[in-house]
């Protein structure tokens, strides 16, 4: 069938929600399930946890990589430290998307919202092989938009704010996909400013100015500052495609606004968009897959030893078939299965039908 149009009795549309560290995107998520919930009729979203590391989510996640994958044990078992355990966790939780994306799909046609949250550290999952992989198959198969949370308080200096816009620019040029600024918290520091320097980029050059000083000491203009200067009108091209709302996680204000920028601005694009990629998705999985091949073994050729007890053997599953082989590995909607599921077993150690297990699940 035409992947094209294979998606007809789907109505859910999906979130991605991105962020730097601490900028406020499981209590971003926690909002928009609460508002989803309190509609008339109530419209629960179906919510999936990336982050394996993360010791409390404010929300009840349907699906839940820490279910999954015991990032510990990880971190034990390949000698990492958090950030490369992070990134492994994901690596092995990707190993079994296309199961987590059959249970999204098949809610997808009850829900209008299917919710991602992304691990704290911004760059493991946009910088990462199974970030692309998680990405490109979630928006290949719903139509997909990525929030971008910002922590407007931090923002507020000009040069910290181009930082965080050319950051929010580089994953729009990844990801391809329709894409909304969250200016969050808005309680504390209200967003206006930010506004007013996308909607007029003299005024944020003078801003710049005012906060670095334009000149030298002989009255030229400083390398940053003409730098600085070339930069915010690349910027004002960015600004002229993407869509920025001020909500604060922690009020609810500006929620409405943001699903109105989703629903309203989006729906066509989006599933153009969906349309789009899944015609392209074969090609992108086959080369995202070698590479998320090749983060493997480069985590098992820096540890020998964890890759004995690594259960897999590193040439199985090169072409990202599910083939059954692995079928001991599934991943649960807590909602609707038993829990616990069962966990990616990085240690090998066989587990006895009679034997009690322990399922760690941080906090
Ligand atoms: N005042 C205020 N604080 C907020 C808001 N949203 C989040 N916070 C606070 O910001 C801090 C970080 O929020 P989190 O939701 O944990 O942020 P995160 O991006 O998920 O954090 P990591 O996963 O650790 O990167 C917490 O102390 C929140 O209470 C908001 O709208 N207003």
């Amino acid at each position: 069938m035409d992947p094209s149009t294979s998606t007809e009795k789907k109505k859910a549309i999906a979130i991605i929600t991105i962020g730097m560290a601490g900028a406020g995107k499981s209590t971003f998520v926690q909002r928009i399930n609460s508002y989803l919930h309190s509609q008339d009729p109530p419209s629960p979203p179906y919510i999936l946890n990336l982050d394996p590391a993360v010791t409390h989510v404010p929300f009840e996640a349907n699906i839940d990589i820490r279910d999954t994958v015991n990032y510990a044990e990880v971190m034990k078992q390949y000698n990492l430290g958090p950030n490369g355990g992070i990134l492994t966790a994901l690596n092995l939780f990707t190993t079994k998307f296309d199961q987590v994306l059959g249970l999204v799909e098949k809610r997808a046609e009850t829900v209008d919202y299917v919710i991602l949250d992304t691990p704290g550290q911004i760059e493991i999952f946009t910088w990462s092989a199974s970030g692309a992989i998680i990405t490109d198959a979630v928006a290949s198969s719903i139509p997909t938009v990525v929030a971008y949370i910002i922590d407007t308080p931090r923002t507020t200096a000009p040069a910290t704010f181009m930082s965080n816009m050319l950051y929010a620019c580089s994953i729009l040029y990844k990801t391809k996909l329709p894409f909304i600024l969250v200016f969050n918290k808005t309680d504390v520091q209200p967003h206006d400013f930010a506004l007013e320097w996308m909607q007029d980029f003299e005024q944020f050059q003078a801003a710049l100015a005012s906060h670095n000083g334009s000149t030298d000491s002989e009255g030229e203009p400083t390398y940053m500052n003409s730098l600085m200067n070339s930069m915010s009108l690349v910027l004002d091209e960015f600004y002229t495609n993407i869509k920025a709302v001020g909500v604060s996680s922690m009020t609810g204000d500006g929620i409405k606004e943001f699903f109105d920028a989703v629903e309203g601005e989006y729906l066509p694009d989006l599933e153009r968009a969906r349309a789009l990629r899944a015609k392209t998705l074969q090609d992108a999985k086959a080369d995202s897959m070698d590479r998320l091949m090749k983060d493997l073994d480069i985590d098992r050729a820096k540890n020998p030893q964890g890759a004995l007890a690594d259960r897999w053997d590193p040439n199985e599953d090169r072409d990202g078939d599910d083939d059954g082989d692995d079928g001991d590995i599934n991943i649960v909607d807590q909602n609707e299965d038993r829990w616990p599921s069962q966990y990616i077993d990085v240690t090998r150690a066989r587990r006895h039908e009679d034997e009690e297990i322990n399922w760690p699940r941080p906090g």
